[in-house]
């Protein structure tokens, strides 16, 4: 009796959100195979993430032009996704050369450019060569996509992009975007994201293990009143930063609730603080996350499409420039929009053990945030 009530709410949840879906796209006249042109590059894609998340984006039908640039090997890559039929047009860039001609008209620029961590390494141990890669990639974008609000517009192009930071440390690295565009006059602090969407990914996966409750099902509950309500999927809010100790899932804001012990959401905690780590060393020196990255990296980048596309609602949590703590840069929950991000939304509630966390993260992600600000100032 229960189980087919909730089949039932279950089928008019899903008859209501496609009627809201489609009432929403009449309103902004389109549909998915006339939504807006949207081009999206990807600066790294003939690497262990960029050929997964060329794929990925490939299959996206948000996106009508997909460019694909790298220093080596970007021709076999973009011949191959090239060919699946979907919309968008594909195209490879290889050498910096050529990366003017990537980047022109770009509204998302994804970069999972640099190099991977080996077992032992920390994230930090990235520095050294990945800020430098960051660095040029990110004088490119503001050479060839200057944001159009900015005082003088370079008269090479006049698009705007979204930048989506994959490259780590991202604690660091989205500090130093910040500055390079800062000094060429377009940076845009609604426009730069650090991709922290894999630690939601994997505190959604790890939470849903434990709790017992299905990770990727639209989740129904009775209330006190024995009414059924629709509780969306399983969500853990992760801030902070993206690494180590800095990477803070809110277990307490995790929905559906459960009831877990203080020593379990230690340990899902922690799980999730290490899960890059997890992986390098499961990897045993052939790199680190490159699936599951190229995954949330995808799931993040057709958010901020949606955003760009008027679609209301679009919340993600992310590293972006904020007041949220005393920190310049911070990952919370942000909700996106038509410029990129609309509102950085606060932590919400948190519980001791949560904010003992916060207090233990500051110093370090300090730290990192004044290392990549230092080290573009001083390059
Ligand atoms: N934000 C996150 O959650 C995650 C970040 N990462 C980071 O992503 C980065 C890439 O990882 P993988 O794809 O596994 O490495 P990879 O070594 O397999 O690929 C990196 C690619 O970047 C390219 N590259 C190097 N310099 C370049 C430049 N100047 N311009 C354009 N492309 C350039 C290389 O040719 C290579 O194809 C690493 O820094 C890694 O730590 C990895 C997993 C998760
Ligand atoms: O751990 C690494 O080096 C790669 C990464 O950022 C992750 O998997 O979260």
């Amino acid at each position: 009796m229960r189980s087919s009530m909730i089949r039932s709410v279950k089928s008019a949840i899903a008859r209501s959100s496609s009627a809201a879906a489609g009432a929403q796209i009449q309103r902004r006249g389109f549909s998915v195979t006339s939504a807006p042109e949207r081009k999206v590059a990807v600066l790294g894609a003939a690497g262990g993430i960029g050929q997964p998340l060329a794929l990925l984006m490939k299959l996206n039908p948000l996106v009508s032009h997909l460019s694909l640039y790298d220093i080596a090997a970007t021709p076999g890559v973009a011949a191959d996704v090239s060919h699946i039929n979907t919309r968008s047009e594909v195209k490879g860039y290889v050498g910096e050369e050529n990366l003017g001609q990537a980047l022109e008209g770009v509204d998302v620029v994804i970069i999972p450019a640099g190099v991977p961590r080996k077992p032992g390494m920390t994230r930090d141990d990235l520095f050294n060569i990945n800020a430098g890669i960051v660095k040029s990639l990110c004088t490119a974008i503001a050479k060839y996509c200057p944001n159009v609000g900015v005082a003088f517009p370079s008269l090479l192009s006049s698009s705007t992009a979204l930048v989506n930071m994959i490259s780590n440390p991202v604690n660091s690295t989205v500090p130093i975007a910040a500055e390079v565009f800062k000094k060429a006059g377009t940076y845009d602090e609604k426009k730069l994201f650090g991709v922290t969407t894999l630690d939601v990914v994997r505190a959604k996966t790890f939470y849903a293990g434990k709790a017992k409750v299905p990770v990727a099902e639209t989740y129904l509950r009775c209330n006190p009143t024995w009414r059924i309500v629709f509780c969306g999927e399983v969500n853990v809010p992760v801030v902070g930063g993206h690494a180590g100790i800095t990477i803070l899932p809110l277990f307490s804001q995790a929905t559906p609730q459960a009831n877990l012990s203080a020593e379990e959401i230690t340990a899902l905690t922690k799980r999730t603080q290490d899960g890059g780590t997890e992986v390098v060393e499961a990897k045993a020196g052939k790199g680190s996350a490159t699936l599951s990255m190229a995954y949330a990296g995808a799931l993040f980048a057709d958010a901020c499409l949606k955003g760009l596309n008027g679609v209301p609602d679009v919340v993600e949590c992310s590293y972006v420039q904020s007041t949220v703590t005393e920190l310049p840069f911070f990952a919370s929950k942000v909700r996106l929009g038509k410029n990129g991000v609309e509102e950085v939304l606060g932590l919400g509630p948190l519980s001791d053990y949560e904010k003992e966390g916060l207090e233990k993260l500051k110093p370090e992600l300090k730290a990192s945030i004044e290392k990549g600000i230092k080290f573009a100032n001083d390059n």
